[in-house]
């Protein structure tokens, strides 16, 4: 397994909590589908995985090697959560696009220019974005830079937290023809949570589903 979660615990909720155990596993090239209700914890498992913030139990395996051993700067890397909301800085798109490979995130690498520049292309984004003020890019532009930014770090597992929520129906399939075609790079996995059906063109498809645990039947 190129990605694998065991028994991984945490609790929602103030008043009434809520404990939630999951595990899943994931091959070169596969897809896990995370799906639940709204509220019911798929993001919280995202930041958890990439280890964002603590869970109260269970544990991760990357290529094998458990997070117990591996620093979380260097996990980060390679469990890449790419959250909901995009964060952009203050700057140029093309600063945004750069910003990782400043830090310790994007290891000893440069931006590669060309390779950003053809992903946007194939995400149907003009590259008169490339010196606009990051601020002033619409939310599906925003998201689209926020998921050709995670590519650039090239992690091995990509946590896609509604990748597609701002975008209309072209962009949509141009993401995930993107995505596709990253999968199917050696060592590359994704997960990913979408309220709709859009992922079909996605091939290898798994599925989790996060439920409350008075609705199991197991
Ligand atoms: N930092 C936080 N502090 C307090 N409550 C939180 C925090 N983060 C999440 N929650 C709560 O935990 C629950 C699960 O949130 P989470 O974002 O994981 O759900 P989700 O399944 O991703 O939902 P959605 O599909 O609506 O995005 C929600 O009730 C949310 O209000």
């Amino acid at each position: 397994m190129l990605f694998e979660f065991k028994d991984i615990n945490y609790t929602l909720g103030n008043e009434t909590k809520r404990n939630i155990i999951v595990s899943g596993a994931v091959k070169n090239g596969e897809v896990l589908i995370v799906r639940g209700p709204s509220g019911a914890g798929k993001s919280t498992l995202f930041r958890i995985l990439s280890r964002l913030r603590p869970g109260s139990g269970g544990e991760a395996f990357l290529m094998g090697k458990s997070w117990l051993q591996i620093p979380s700067t260097s996990w980060r890397i390679n469990v890449h959560y790419l959250a909901q909301k995009p964060t952009l800085f203050d700057g140029t798109v093309a600063y945004n696009l750069a910003k990782p490979f400043e830090t310790r995130v994007g290891g000893q690498r440069k931006l590669d220019k060309n390779r950003a520049k053809e992903l946007m292309k194939q995400l149907h984004l003009s590259l008169e974005l490339w010196n606009q003020d990051a601020r002033t890019v619409s939310g599906g532009e925003a998201s689209r830079l926020a998921f050709i930014r995670a590519l650039l770090v090239d992690p091995v597992v990509l946590l896609l937290d509604e990748p597609t929520a701002a975008l209309d129906e072209p962009a949509r399939q141009a993401l995930y023809q993107v995505l596709s075609g990253w999968l199917k790079e050696p060592n590359h996995t994704a997960l990913l949570i979408s309220h709709n059906n859009d992922y079909r063109q996605l091939e290898q498809l798994k599925y989790l589903d996060i439920i409350e645990p008075s609705k199991r039947r197991d």
